[in-house]
């Protein structure tokens, strides 16, 4: 708990605080720092959610704005203590070109982190990504790794070297003196797959499997671990770390803490089937149904496709080269540094976690529930 002399003086600012994690991180605040005296939550889209927050006693204030612009970024930021920078363009199915990924991930993240410096602000968090490290573009498992595991993070697709750029921009700039000349104290968070209240791609497959009767078909083997993590548990370490950057300053500063918690390790589709199995979907075989060559054929196939249509239309299927190789290789993270470093302990436990993915697929649209 805050002492009394610090009761309700700071103020946060949640960049992308109306995605899907952002909306956790910004919830998450306003029930867990009493230190809250105004919450800024700056984002491309504003959500309509966020006038039920204005009511409470912290002071919500919701900007619209994008970080690719210099001068709107800083205004929003004039005045914070800290910064959550959850904003970016995930896109790994070829949605946006990678000069717009670039732009918002990496020269986003730099706009951040100078208009901190300038406007003495001391405290920046950075959502970064599982995906800074692997898995690479060689396939190569990364078998319940932790942050010092050696690993050949070599990546080509935009979204991952987006988030490798940024994350190094962040890092970098830890000790940088800022206006008033105290030091900037930056660390980064790397979630696996995410998943939880909200997630677009639960979503796609839970009405995909609707509209196939019930069934999803298994395309990635079983043994294919894929590391994922509750969002509100990542939406916890994100309120922990921006509490503790400032007395742990000298631990924490400049470090990565990969984001966990006690979710199973499972195969990307077996781990969905937790939530869409009890909502009535079906996971169809004990094996891939369609050959790996195969796969990798239609995958190319879609690639192809995209490119040709591209002047005509935007196509962009979930199969793609990328997505494929993350699906298919082991990624998954065992490491207990952020219990060390900041006392985090997650805040659901597995049970909570799933009871409440599946009560929100439940309450979907068009749910057979
Ligand atoms: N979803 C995952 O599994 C996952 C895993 C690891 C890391 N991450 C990281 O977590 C962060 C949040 O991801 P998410 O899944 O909530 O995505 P999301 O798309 O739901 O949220 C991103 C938010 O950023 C905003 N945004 C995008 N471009 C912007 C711009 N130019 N200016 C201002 N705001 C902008 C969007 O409007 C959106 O509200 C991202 O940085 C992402 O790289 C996500
Ligand atoms: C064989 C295909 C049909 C399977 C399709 C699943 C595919 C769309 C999923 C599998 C793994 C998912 C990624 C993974 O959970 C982690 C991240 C990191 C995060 O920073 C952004 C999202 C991303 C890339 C997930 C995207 C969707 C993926 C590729």
């Amino acid at each position: 708990m805050a002492d009394s002399a610090q009761a309700q003086k700071l103020v946060y600012l949640v960049t992308g605080g109306c995605g899907f994690l952002g909306e956790h991180v910004v919830r998450m605040l306003l029930q867990r720092e009493p230190r809250l005296r105004e919450l800024r939550i700056f984002d491309l889209h504003l959500g309509p959610w966020l006038e039920e927050l204005k009511t409470g006693p912290v002071q919500v204030t919701a900007i619209q704005g994008d970080v690719t612009q210099a001068h709107e970024v800083a205004a929003a930021v004039a005045g914070a203590h800290v910064v959550i920078h959850t904003a970016g363009l995930v896109d790994v199915f070829g949605r946006a070109s990678p000069e717009t990924i670039h732009e918002v991930n990496v020269q986003g993240t730099q706009n951040v982190i100078e208009a901190c410096v300038q406007a003495g602000t001391q405290f920046l968090v950075y959502t970064s990504s599982m995906e800074v490290v692997g898995p690479n573009i060689k396939g190569h498992p990364f078998y319940r790794g932790n942050e010092d595991t050696p690993y050949e993070a070599i990546h080509r697709h935009p979204y991952p070297c987006s988030k490798a750029l940024a994350e190094r921009l962040v890092l970098e700039a830890n000790g940088r003196k800022v206006r008033g000349g105290l030091p900037l104290v930056t660390c980064a968070l790397r979630p696996t797959g995410i998943y939880g209240e909200g997630h677009q791609i639960m979503r796609d497959f839970y009405h995909q499997g609707l509209r196939l009767g019930g069934r999803l078909f298994r395309a990635v083997p079983a043994s294919v671990e894929h590391g994922r993590v509750y969002v509100g548990n990542v939406a916890w370490m994100h309120v922990l770390v921006a509490r503790e950057l400032e007395q742990r300053a000298a631990l924490m500063g400049g470090q990565v803490y990969f984001c966990y918690d006690k979710s199973p390790y499972k195969s990307y589709e077996d781990f969905n089937m937790e939530f869409l199995g009890p909502c009535g979907l079906r996971l169809v075989g004990t094996r891939p149904l369609l050959p790996y060559w195969l796969l990798v054929f239609l995958a190319a196939l879609n690639a192809l496709l995209q490119w040709l249509l591209r002047p005509l239309l935007l196509y962009a299927p979930l199969l793609n080269p990328y997505t494929l190789a993350v699906a298919n290789t082991t990624f998954t993270v065992s490491t207990n540094k952020a219990q060390r470093h900041f006392g985090y302990e997650p805040l659901f436990s597995w049970e909570d976690s799933r009871t409440r993915t599946i009560r929100w697929v439940q309450a979907m649209e068009g749910s057979v529930q």
